[in-house]
């Protein structure tokens, strides 16, 4: 059998069926690898054709067992050509890897431009970093933001309300925290990101998610807070100016810190948010739930 330049697919054509113009299109084929009349490949055409070249590659060995198959006699049921079969796995990825698509070079560049903003941003990761004097103060807007006096202190304002309207915002900060908390341990363990190599781990208590860094648990918090604080607290216009400040730099402070990359404090402050707007939804009422505040009550 002859052998055949291997992006010819020519060769896969039945030699019964070719009759003269085709057998004459195969020579041709066979001496310069392109059929009759057709240009020359150009630099640009080569570009083009670098999808037909992975694929040709990723189907060389069906191609072969495939024009091996069609030596059987014309008169075989099977006389059609059957589709190509699908290449192994290996082959696949190998394929993948060679063609990636749009998406995904997007996303590759997003998260290298955010590797290295975090990095050169990371200016109170340590001591001696650029801005190392100014990591005392950033590591008190970490505790401001974090979990545990948020939780404590709105529990000990419950139990220490005595207005029933008070009591019904504060047991609702209660739920929207304990759902965060939740939600942010959730997304850390499916998603499972490092945090950055720069961040030293000497956080204020944390638990086993928080090796994780996506989404930053603190910008979710600050920004769920800062919506609901607006919401439900009647504040001076200076005062609401400063909760929508400290939010921004608790999820500041955590890049500074060298704890978290940009992409994990954005999407936090997008997921504290959104969330925001599900307590809301979900609202907890002595008409929504009167076993819950009576408890209170008793
Ligand atoms: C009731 C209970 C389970 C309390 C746990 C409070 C706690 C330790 C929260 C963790 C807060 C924390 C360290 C979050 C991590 O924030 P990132 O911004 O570093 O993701």
């Amino acid at each position: 059998m002859p052998r055949w330049p291997p992006l010819c697919r020519v060769v896969l054509l039945p030699q019964r069926r070719q009759g003269k113009r085709g057998r004459k299109a195969a020579a041709t084929t066979k001496h310069t690898g392109s059929p009759p009349g057709a240009r020359r490949q150009q630099p640009a055409d080569m570009l083009s054709s670098a999808h037909t070249c992975t694929e040709t590659a990723c189907h060389k060995l069906q191609a072969r067992k495939r024009s091996r198959r069609l030596t059987r006699p014309a008169h075989s049921s099977r006389d059609t050509l059957p589709p190509l079969p699908a290449p192994p796995r290996g082959q696949q990825e190998d394929c993948m890897r060679l063609n990636p698509s749009f998406a995904g070079i997007a996303l590759r560049s997003l998260l290298a431009v955010d590797l290295w903003a975090s990095k050169r941003l990371g200016v109170c990761a340590a001591e001696g970093s650029a801005w190392g004097g100014a990591r005392p103060l950033m590591k008190v807007v970490e505790v401001s933001g974090h979990g545990l006096p948020w939780l404590l202190g709105t529990a000990y304002g419950l139990c220490q309300s005595d207005s029933a309207a008070t009591r019904e915002v504060l047991l609702n900060l209660l739920f929207a925290l304990l759902l965060d908390l939740v939600l942010v341990a959730v997304v850390k363990g499916l998603v499972k990101r490092r945090r950055p190599t720069h961040n030293k781990m000497d956080m204020f208590v944390t638990i086993s998610v928080d090796k994780y860094s996506f989404p930053s648990g603190h910008a979710t918090r600050a920004a769920l807070v800062c919506r609901f604080v607006l919401h439900h607290l009647v504040l001076a216009v200076p005062l609401r100016v400063l909760v929508v400040l400290w939010a921004l730099i608790v999820g500041i402070s955590r890049v500074m810190l060298g704890r978290h990359n940009v992409t994990d404090v954005l999407f936090g402050l997008f997921l504290g948010y959104a969330l925001y707007s599900v307590v809301e939804y979900c609202w907890l009422s002595p008409l929504s739930a009167p076993a819950l505040f009576a408890l209170w009550s008793s």
